[in-house]
């Protein structure tokens, strides 16, 4: 475990979106392109289709720079809220949203969602749509109570969190405290749907180290029902490939579909 968490000043300075993006999703060649993109895309899809996770409102917490774990649920929502800690990522974000030239080419991602449904649209056409589903991209702190403070956001249908908490929580006590914080951003009977790494202790964002939250699988299904949810399928999934364990130490990527009781 590691001593200590990144401080969030550590995250102000340090985090750079573009360095980020870079070591991690460039096609091809990023560390989580590839077995992570699959595991996330293919749970996300299933999870919005035949799983019937649909309503009027996504709220993404802790998105980052990125756009692939919304993809699949620009489908099935009317509205998605993305929100981070950091503005630089939140600028990186609203690049793309934008369509500014120095945003991100998410494009082969995208086009591997169109594949997983069949193809029943065109890629740009998937863009435009994802575009056109977010509605706000805000601030937010998971080691806040209220996570959004001062912005009261509605009870949502469905919170998702991709590669987030380990973050900011320093073990698996925070992160149960997180998680009892969400329950007040989800309706009665909405869908929480978290997807990240076990057994991690670092990762690099360029040259930069960044402290992650070791979770273990028993632990980490105790806190979401210490936390007050039902959990309704969990997945964990080997990682294959440990060429580039030294940028970042996960060994299983995990996706949990809780829902918080009606
Ligand atoms: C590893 S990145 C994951 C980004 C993206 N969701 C993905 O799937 O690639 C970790 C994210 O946690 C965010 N983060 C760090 N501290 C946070 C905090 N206190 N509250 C919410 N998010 C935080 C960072 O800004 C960063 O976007």
């Amino acid at each position: 475990m590691a001593a200590h968490s990144t401080s969030q000043q550590t995250y102000i300075d340090k985090f750079n979106p573009k360095d980020y993006l870079q070591t991690y999703y460039v096609a091809g060649e990023g560390m989580l392109f590839g077995e992570w993109t699959d595991f996330a895309l293919q749970n996300l899809h299933e999870t919005f289709t035949k799983g019937g996770v649909r309503g009027d409102t996504l709220l993404d917490f802790g998105t980052g720079p990125t756009i692939y774990q919304l993809i699949s649920a620009c489908e099935v929502f009317d509205k998605i809220i993305v929100s981070d800690f950091l503005e630089q990522n939140r600028a990186e974000f609203r690049k793309w949203l934008n369509k500014d030239p120095d945003a991100f080419d998410w494009t082969h991602i995208i086009k591997c969602v169109c594949e997983l449904e069949g193809n029943r649209e065109d890629w740009e056409k998937k863009a435009t749509k994802l575009r056109s589903k977010v509605k706000e991209v805000l601030k937010c702190d998971a080691l806040k109570r209220n996570p959004y403070d001062p912005i009261v956001v509605p009870p949502v249908d469905c919170l998702l969190s991709c590669l987030c908490l380990e973050a900011p929580c320093k073990d698996i006590k925070s992160y149960c405290e997180v998680l009892k914080n969400f329950q007040s951003l989800i309706k009665p009977g909405g869908h929480l749907l978290i997807l990240s790494g076990l057994n991690a202790t670092f990762y690099y964002v360029g040259k930069t180290y960044f402290s992650s939250m070791t979770t273990k699988k028993e632990e980490l299904e105790m806190a979401f029902k210490e936390a007050g949810y039902e959990i309704e399928k969990a997945v964990y999934t080997p990682r294959i490939d440990k060429s580039k364990m030294d940028v970042g130490d996960y060994d299983t990527h995990y996706f949990i579909h809780a829902r918080k009781p009606k």
